[in-house]
């Protein structure tokens, strides 16, 4: 058994919108395929991966570093005895051959892109769904059925007013979920409340079933700004006010705000994500961190940012990623997380879920498919097949 080829290419992902940050007018990301010599229903298997928006495809570090010394490594080390299969966690370590620590950047994003193709590919030569391989191999064993998602969106958009929000907003209650989330941060604070107020109510001024977004932009004097304005309002969660790595002014927030806060999507490694539970003030009986494998190592490292967090006495259901892709949504039934984001309309087609499964009460359920489900959500697959033949 053996990885015979990794191809890439880079899809865009472009969108008008922006956060209080960057705009997606030139987002793109890697695919990739990875092909074995393993023959399921008279095919090559091939695993697909790729990472999620926010990040710029990584095709230049997935050419030059960690293509080659996946394909350059000797076959038999990459191989798992015990199940008869890829070695996920040999695959990451001969991707990071040669790799100081620290300095996480942009190679975590190309290592998630190869890691997610390689975890496709175990689950479909196991010839399982990956959140029930996930269960089986490092969970209790029964994955949860169901996944809550909520609705990310209500970016900044020129000429955007407050009836927009209002309709786009209202558009995901109608398509099921529960729960939206709107961007904040990219205008004055005054001007972010009407927005606030016009998102409020749309969800009957449910505090707790909007979350707001400021994509890491503000100064602690703003966030805490933020905070006090936002605090009558007991809003799902307050997600990075400040910037990622800023773990004093998480603190400083934290200790103020008396309603739940949300941050870690970008945290690459867990390393960074135990810097953000040690000093970062955040609170597990309340608090929400969004780590996504899509751009920090994969699953590989997930597995170990999940186990230093048990050992920080967080619970797994406190975990909801970033991203909205279906490697988080298959790690969230298996490995039982509290939850998974989507983007109802946006980056298409890499974001969403499965054809044929809806949104219903705010839950998302998955396919009975081998791998992660590519293969169940039509619009993906098709751009990811041409790669795999
Ligand atoms: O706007 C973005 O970069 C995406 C984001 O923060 C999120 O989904 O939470
Ligand atoms: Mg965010």
């Amino acid at each position: 058994m053996k990885i015979i080829d990794i191809r890439e290419t880079t899809a865009s992902i472009a969108s008008p919108i922006a956060n209080a940050y960057i705009d997606f007018s030139k987002m793109t990301c890697s695919v990739v395929a990875v092909v074995t010599d393993v023959i399921r229903d008279g095919r090559p298997v091939v695993g697909y991966g790729f990472n999620s928006n926010g990040r710029y495809a990584q095709g230049c570090l997935l050419r030059e570093r960690f293509i080659p010394r996946v394909l350059e490594a000797d076959p038999d080390s990459l191989i798992d005895p015990a199940h008869d299969n890829l070695d996920p966690h040999a695959i990451w370590r001969a991707m990071m051959t040669n790799e100081k620590p620290g300095g996480h950047g942009e190679r975590s994003v190309a290592v998630g892109v190869i890691d997610m193709a390689v975890w496709d590919a175990v689950a479909k030569i196991a010839e399982q769904p990956l959140y029930r391989l996930l269960a089986e191999r490092y969970g209790t064993g029964a994955p949860d059925d169901r996944v809550w998602v909520y609705a990310a969106g209500g970016y900044y958009h020129p000429g955007k007013g407050l009836e927009p929000l209002k309709d786009e907003l209202k558009g995901y209650l109608d398509l099921g979920y529960h729960t939206v989330k709107m961007k904040i941060g990219a205008v004055p604070l005054a001007e972010d409340m009407k927005r606030v107020e016009a998102a409020l109510s749309v969800v009957d001024h449910d505090g707790s079933r909007l979350c707001v977004d400021a994509n890491g932009r503000f100064d602690t004097e703003t966030a805490l700004a933020y905070a006090d304005a936002l605090a009558p309002y007991g809003l799902h969660w307050y997600e990075e006010a400040g910037d990622p790595l800023d773990y004093a002014l998480q603190a400083e927030v934290s200790a103020r705000y008396p309603h739940a806060m949300a941050t870690g999507e970008n945290l690459f490694s867990m390393q960074d994500a135990r810097n953000l539970i040690r000093h970062g003030g955040m609170n597990p009986d309340r608090d929400w961190l969004q780590f996504d494998c899509a751009l920090s190592y994969g699953l590989v490292e997930y597995l170990r940012t999940l186990e230093m967090l048990k050992e920080h006495g967080w619970s797994t259901r406190r975990v909801v990623p970033h991203g909205g892709h279906q490697l988080s949504l298959n790690i969230a039934a298996g490995l039982h997380l509290g939850g998974n984001e989507s983007y109802p309309h946006v980056f298409q087609p890499f974001g969403g879920f499965a054809d044929g499964t809806p949104v219903e009460d705010g839950y998302v359920g998955l396919p009975e498919v081998p791998g992660i489900g590519f293969e169940a959500k039509s619009a993906l697959y098709a751009v990811m097949k041409p790669l795999g033949e």
